[in-house]
């Protein structure tokens, strides 16, 4: 791709915050190339699948975007190569890179729309007052909302070290390991019920910090062969300062976020509690939960 391929493209990127369906017109406006250069290079974006057209004009693919995002990233000199894919979770791919000075990371691309917004309502908080959202915008406001989750934990929580973002990507630390789910505690030389107090202990800093995870389970807590674990997947992570002043803003009584803050914890530390009773630990989740609140 030539760079008047990329400045076409980032014009579309650009105008899509007022169309639908950029129209050629604006397209010659913005990138003042004459219709016929322009042509040759929507061409070229189409045989990449970077665009979409329609007979009202041309917009980014999802395609389109990540390729935006990763040329960022290559342009600033961070990534140099790009390898497998990780994992495909719910609302991005996960995939391993070689950073510029050699050193492994992931990229996540954060995909919203791509799948059903069926967890849309997690992240009505930050994007209520935004109307006609497209995906583009409410998956760089998750990345960015990761990413700045993320640089708040890191290190004093156990999370993947943030180390670059770009509209919906994020570059963090790569971490050893696999999913606690696909980890059969008992085959690991690992004191089990030191590891359940030890993913508390990371839960309690992190409510010490001003978050709750939100969607904390067997499925974003990695764990390698010596028991190190690391919690992962924070755009969804409730700031608990942040909803306070929203609900305050909306003349609720003071109190009633805290019944917010009670329900999402509690839901966290009950999807830990149901997986560490195969394990054999029974702990009670309101003293759990008392554990974590008080100072
Ligand atoms: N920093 C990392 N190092 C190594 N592997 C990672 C890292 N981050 C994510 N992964 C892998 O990619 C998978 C998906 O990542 P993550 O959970 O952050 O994304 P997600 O799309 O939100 O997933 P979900 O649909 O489960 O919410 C993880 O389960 C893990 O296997
Ligand atoms: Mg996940
Ligand atoms: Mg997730």
């Amino acid at each position: 791709m030539k760079e008047e391929d990329w400045r076409v493209l980032k014009i579309i990127e650009i105008s899509m915050r007022y169309y639908e369906w950029v129209p050629m017109p604006e397209i010659i406006k913005k990138t003042k190339l004459d219709k016929k250069e322009i042509l040759y290079r929507l061409k070229i974006l189409d045989k990449f699948k970077l665009i979409n057209r329609s007979s009202y004009g041309y917009r980014l693919s999802h395609r389109g975007y990540d390729a935006l995002a990763l040329n960022a990233f290559v342009k600033k000199g961070i990534i140099t190569a790009i390898g497998g894919k990780l994992g495909v979770g719910k609302e991005g791919d996960v995939y391993n890179i070689l950073l510029s000075n050699n050193r492994e990371a992931v990229l996540k691309f954060h995909n919203l729309g791509r799948t059903c917004f069926t967890r849309g309502k997690r992240y009505r908080s930050y994007l209520a007052d935004k109307r006609h959202i497209s995906w583009l915008y409410a998956s760089r406001l998750t990345a960015e909302k990761e990413f700045e989750v993320l640089t708040d934990l890191f290190p004093i929580v156990k999370v993947p070290e943030p180390i670059e973002q770009n509209r919906h990507a994020i570059i963090m630390g790569k971490l050893k390991g696999d999913e606690l789910k696909r980890v059969d505690l008992k085959q690991l030389d690992i004191d089990i019920n030191k590891l359940f107090w030890g993913i508390i202990n990371e839960v309690k800093k992190m409510y010490e910090l001003g978050y709750i995870h939100g969607d904390l389970s067997e499925f974003n807590i990695l764990i390698d062969e010596d028991g190190n674990f690391t919690i992962i997947d924070f755009p969804q992570a409730i700031k608990i300062k942040e909803d306070k002043d929203e609900k305050l803003k909306l003349n609720k009584l003071p109190g009633e976020f805290k019944v917010d803050i009670e329900f999402y914890l509690k839901r966290d530390l009950e999807n830990l509690l149901r997986y560490f009773k195969k394990y054999g630990i029974n702990e009670n989740l309101d003293a759990i939960y008392k554990y974590i609140v008080e100072k």
